[in-house]
């Protein structure tokens, strides 16, 4: 292993899960932030005892700050960290490799990256060491970056247990317009329709509502830089949309157009791919009742080891004062599922498969 020292330049979110999750795997990680407080509470996070000298030379410097701060932060950690790789991780490309390319002589040691990982919360109190794991991390530079460099940002990205994904910085702008800046625009748009309406309506929101708008908790101040600096490929993925919306205005009444709109969201929703990034998948689901009391989940796991059998996915459901709930397992593999539900009625719980 390469690593073993790294600077991570703002404590917020993304800066500090990427340092619990470096310092779990015993890389010793300096953190660092605008605001005192801010990098105080992520250094007792990741790493108390971690202790640099002045001069302390970082294998990779990690630029986790929004985009207004990043050239500014670059400028500095480039007198700071001579010889350190950068990698920078914000949510835009193209733009900031105008501020990098401002630095020629930094290039071979400079990876532009992205995770496809985070949260509609912010600060170093919402970090995850986890956050990453399973995730796409999309690295933008190319063949100008020195091996060594490339390597140390490969290293830095598997830590994390993230799958690193190379894309062109232009191609990757016009990839988040489409997946994540613009229907995060849509999801603030609908969460704003509530301002002002009725209450008694407001009551009666279920998780429908919730999962459609749950980053439209997200940070104005992030999403206004992400956005305004990436207009120009939300632009015509908002324009698309717009149109859509507007030719199925006056035609909702028609059963089989409605059908037909719902019909198109569920062959959307098949295209997104399941565990690790990789194509769609089809799973087996195992949905168990259970009884509301303490340990049935515990029971449940300790069945599936038993039976030798890989949990890809699980959710519970459970209404409080109901005394029962329903959980789920996820499965793969048809034949191992089969054993499994097989295994699970043996022991006594009530089994029921479905599959997607
Ligand atoms: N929020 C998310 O889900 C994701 C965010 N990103 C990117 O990560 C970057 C950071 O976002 P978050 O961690 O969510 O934000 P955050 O608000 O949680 O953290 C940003 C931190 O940077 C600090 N900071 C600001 N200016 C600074 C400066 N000049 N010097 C040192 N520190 C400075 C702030 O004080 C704050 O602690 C952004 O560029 C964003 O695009 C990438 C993937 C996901
Ligand atoms: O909260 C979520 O699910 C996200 O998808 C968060 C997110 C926000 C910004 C990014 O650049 C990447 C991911």
């Amino acid at each position: 292993m390469a690593i073993s020292s790294v600077k991570i330049v703002g404590s917020g979110l993304i800066g500090t899960s990427i340092g619990l999750a470096l310092s779990a795997r015993d890389i010793r990680v300096q953190m660092s932030d605008l605001q005192p407080a801010a990098a105080l509470l992520a250094q007792s996070l990741v790493d108390d005892d971690a202790r640099f000298e002045n001069n302390h030379a970082f294998d990779v410097v990690v630029l986790a700050v929004p985009p207004s701060a990043f050239k500014d932060v670059l400028a500095q950690e480039i007198e700071l960290n001579t010889l350190s790789t950068f990698v920078d991780i914000l949510s835009i490309k193209t733009k900031p490799l105008l501020d990098v390319e401002l630095f020629q002589e930094i290039l071979p040691r400079y990876v532009g990256t992205h995770p496809m990982a985070g949260r509609e919360v912010a600060g170093a109190q919402s970090a995850r060491g986890d956050l990453f794991v399973g995730r796409p991390w999309i690295v933008t530079s190319g063949n100008v970056v020195s091996k060594k460099s490339g390597d140390l940002a490969a290293e830095l990205i598997s830590l994390c247990g993230a799958i690193a994904v190379q894309m062109d910085p232009h191609e990757h702008d016009q990839a988040m317009a489409l997946i994540s800046h613009t229907p995060q625009l849509i999801a603030s748009i609908l969460a704003a329709q509530l301002v002002g309406s009725n209450t008694k309506w407001l009551g009666l929101i279920g998780q429908g509502f919730k999962d459609v708008t749950r980053i439209a908790d997200s940070d104005p101040q992030l999403w206004k830089e992400i956005i305004s600096e990436n207009a120009e490929n939300i632009v015509p993925v908002l324009s698309a949309f717009r149109k859509k919306l507007e030719s199925i205005e006056s035609e909702l009444s028609n059963p089989s157009l409605a059908q037909s709109i719902i019909e198109s969201g569920n062959a959307g929703r098949k295209l997104i791919p399941g565990k690790h990034g990789s194509a769609a998948r089809t799973y087996i689901y195992l949905h168990i009742v259970i009884d509301d009391k303490a340990g049935q989940l515990a029971a449940i796991f300790n069945d599936c080891a038993k039976a030798d059998v890989n949990i890809e996915d699980v959710s519970i459901e459970h209404t409080p004062g109901q005394n029962t709930g329903l959980v789920t397992l996820s499965i793969l593999d048809l034949g191992k599922a089969q054993i499994l539900e097989e295994f699970l009625r043996t022991a006594g719980w009530k089994v029921h498969s479905t599959s997607n």
